[in-house]
């Protein structure tokens, strides 16, 4: 079954997604917005390690090697993990934008299982914004790009200030992310939204 709740419909006076003429060239890396991050952090053992490409347009491809500390059923990947994974994916749109923002609204279709070894070839794009409100869609793919969609997902997006994240998250590593040495990370972090 799938289908999307009326809340992930943008409006009819929503606006086409404008990339941000700093975003990174189509095909280029975006690198990790946080080391520690569960979807994309290098320095997060278990996590998806997730890396993620930019597009063309406002859209991103990422690829996630299913790993055994992954898994949910003997050998299959963890439905949360997958969801976690378009999450990851969809995420990473906002950095076209330039806009921070969270996920508000996350609408998953798990429509293949998922073996633990697969990689999962994931494509996400922004469909439509209106004021704080940025609306994407993603599907992973197994067997490559173009193999058959295994999960998809629709998402809304809520921008947020920088103080969304000092205000609600751990003092410890709110302080270890203002002092991150990874200029690009810092930017990601702190620049993108003044
Ligand atoms: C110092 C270190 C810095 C680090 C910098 C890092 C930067 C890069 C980090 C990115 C990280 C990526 C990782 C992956 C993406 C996550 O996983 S993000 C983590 C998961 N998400 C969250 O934790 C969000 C938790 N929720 C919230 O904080 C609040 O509910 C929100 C989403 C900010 C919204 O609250 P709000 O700002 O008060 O906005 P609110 O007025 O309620 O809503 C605004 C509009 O959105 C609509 N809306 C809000 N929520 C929903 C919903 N659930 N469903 C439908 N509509 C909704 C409202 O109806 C409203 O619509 P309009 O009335 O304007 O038409």
């Amino acid at each position: 079954m799938s289908g999307t709740s009326a809340s992930l419909q943008p409006p009819a006076d929503a606006a086409k997604p404008v990339r941000h003429p700093d975003a990174p060239a189509p095909g280029e890396l975006l690198g990790a917005h946080y080391g520690q991050c569960f979807g994309c952090g290098g320095e997060q053992p278990h996590g998806l390690h997730l890396a993620a490409r930019a597009g063309e347009g406002v859209s991103i491809t990422a690829e996630f090697t299913v790993r055994p500390e992954h898994q949910g059923a003997p050998g299959l990947a963890h439905g949360g993990i997958l969801a976690t994974a378009l999450d990851e994916t969809l995420g990473s749109l906002n950095w076209l934008l330039r806009t921070i923002a969270v996920t508000g609204r996350l609408e998953t279709d798990f429509v293949r299982p998922v073996p633990v070894g697969t990689t999962l070839h994931l494509e996400a794009e922004v469909t439509a914004v209106a004021g704080r409100k940025i609306y994407s869609t993603a599907t992973g793919r197994v067997g490559g790009p173009d193999g058959p969609v295994a999960v998809r997902a629709d998402a809304l997006f809520i921008e947020v200030k920088v103080e969304h994240f000092v205000n609600h998250g751990r003092e410890e590593e709110i302080q270890a992310a203002m002092s991150d040495p990874d200029q690009l990370r810092r930017a990601r972090a702190f620049e993108v939204n003044p």
